[in-house]
């Protein structure tokens, strides 16, 4: 019996770990044979909008800026949207490293991308050369940001960090698809959720499961800010972890804004072991104590 299970969990396993399921394989042989002839026009459109960002430690294709019309409050605001994509971290996507925009479009639909996770910036106003932009480093809540969740304070900093950028009048909020559970990812953020329903606090839920208390990492979306600016910044948020990441990297920080907010009984607890724990500031004045 407990032989079995353990074969039907290690094929399980290798589905986890991303091995293409049949219809996947399929899909993809199809798409060799095929081999597309490319429009033109399609890449000379597209090319306007790609670019090629090379970091130290990843090469990225980063597309935008896309009109995208935002209800804030009942009011449309107008962002720019762009999304990057990761191009060294990805298998099969090596190829296209030194990316034309017409092998990234032969490449595109064999990428499988929609089980992939990709971040993207919503930059508001003339965020390359106005003298002061706010921008957010928004890690993914699948929980807070869609569901509204109330156990985190997530989909309150959402909305209220893209208020705050627009009213400004300049600035960028980051949002980073690979942060989901301070980098543990959405399944493991469930798990961690009910060892928390039995008393567990986020830190140690995470440490039980074998986790750290917080993996992200910052330096792609850090490297896409420093294309899209140069002058300095003011960064909303509590974390020191996210001010620190953004100093170290060289990156011109002129001040840092707090966001608490939406305290409500089903977060309380996870807002003080955020203060307590993982080192957040602890504003004056928050009901934190
Ligand atoms: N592991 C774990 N992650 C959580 C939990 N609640 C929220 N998160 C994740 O925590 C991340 C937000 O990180 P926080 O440390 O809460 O806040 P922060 O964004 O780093 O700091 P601020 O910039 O001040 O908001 C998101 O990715 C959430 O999915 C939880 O109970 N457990």
């Amino acid at each position: 019996m407990k032989i079995k299970a353990s074969i039907t969990f290690a094929a399980e396993a290798r589905q986890i770990m991303n091995e293409p399921a049949e219809h996947e394989k399929r899909r993809l042989e199809d798409r060799k044979e095929r081999d597309p002839m490319i429009d033109q026009q399609v890449v000379s459109v597209l090319d306007k909008k790609i670019q090629t960002i090379v970091l130290a430690e990843s090469t990225n294709v980063l597309v935008g800026p896309i009109n995208l019309p935002v209800n804030l409050d009942g009011e449309t605001v107008m962002f720019k949207w762009y999304c990057w994509l990761p191009i060294t971290s990805q298998e099969g996507i090596k190829a296209c490293k030194t990316a034309t925009t017409e092998t990234l479009i032969k490449q595109l639909s064999s990428f499988n991308l929609a089980e992939k996770q990709q971040s993207s910036v919503l930059v508001y106003g003339d965020f390359e050369d106005a003298e002061h932009a706010l921008i957010r480093m928004h890690s993914i809540c699948h929980t807070g940001d869609i569901f509204g969740s109330k156990r985190c304070d997530c989909g309150y900093q959402l909305e209220q960090s893209m208020k705050m950028i627009a009213a400004h009048g300049a600035g960028a909020l980051f949002y980073l698809a690979n942060h989901e559970g301070r980098g543990i990812g959405l399944f493991s953020k469930a798990m961690a959720y009910i060892l928390q329903e039995q008393g567990l606090d986020t830190v140690e839920a995470n440490l039980e499961l074998g986790f750290v208390d917080d993996s992200r990492n910052y330096a792609d979306a850090i490297g896409i800010l420093q294309h899209l600016r140069k002058k300095p910044v003011t960064l909303i948020t509590n974390n020191p972890k996210k001010l620190e990441a953004l100093k170290s990297s060289g990156m011109n920080v002129e001040a840092r804004i707090p966001l608490w907010g939406d305290i409500s009984e089903f977060n309380e607890k996870y807002l003080k072991t955020k203060v307590e724990r993982s080192g957040h500031f602890a504003e004056s004045g928050e009901p934190l104590q």
